[in-house]
């Protein structure tokens, strides 16, 4: 099993989720809710983030209720948290500011 399929330690997590601060923990899963401006916003952020997820060939769980977005993490074949989650938190959270500065106009 390649490392980043490992299954981290509490301690693992924990240190990770330094990294990723819009993040927390529940059981074997990484979350995130957020709320988008609007619905077509918010089905920009599921797009950008299919597209990173794909890129990865990591997925995350998502749930889109109108303008609040939802994110699960865990490594289905790892059965719980691996380094891959950590990863994918970053680049989910990535892929939201970069539709959101789109969609406000507003670019760091
Ligand atoms: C064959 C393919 O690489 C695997 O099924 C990938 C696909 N995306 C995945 N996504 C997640 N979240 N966990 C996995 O274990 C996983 N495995």
């Amino acid at each position: 099993m390649s490392p980043s399929r490992v299954r981290l330690s509490d301690e693992q997590i924990a240190e990770g989720l330094k990294s990723v601060p819009n993040w927390h923990r529940e059981g074997d899963a990484l979350l995130r809710t957020l709320q988008a401006p609007d619905f077509p916003t918010g089905i920009g952020m599921v797009v950008a983030v299919a597209e990173a997820a794909e890129a990865m060939d990591h997925h995350p769980d998502i749930d889109i209720r109108w303008r609040t977005l939802h994110f699960a993490l865990s490594t289905h074949d790892a059965g719980g948290i691996t380094v891959l989650d950590l990863r994918l938190a970053a680049v989910i959270d990535t892929a939201i500011e970069s539709v959101l500065a789109a969609a406000t106009g507003t670019h760091a």
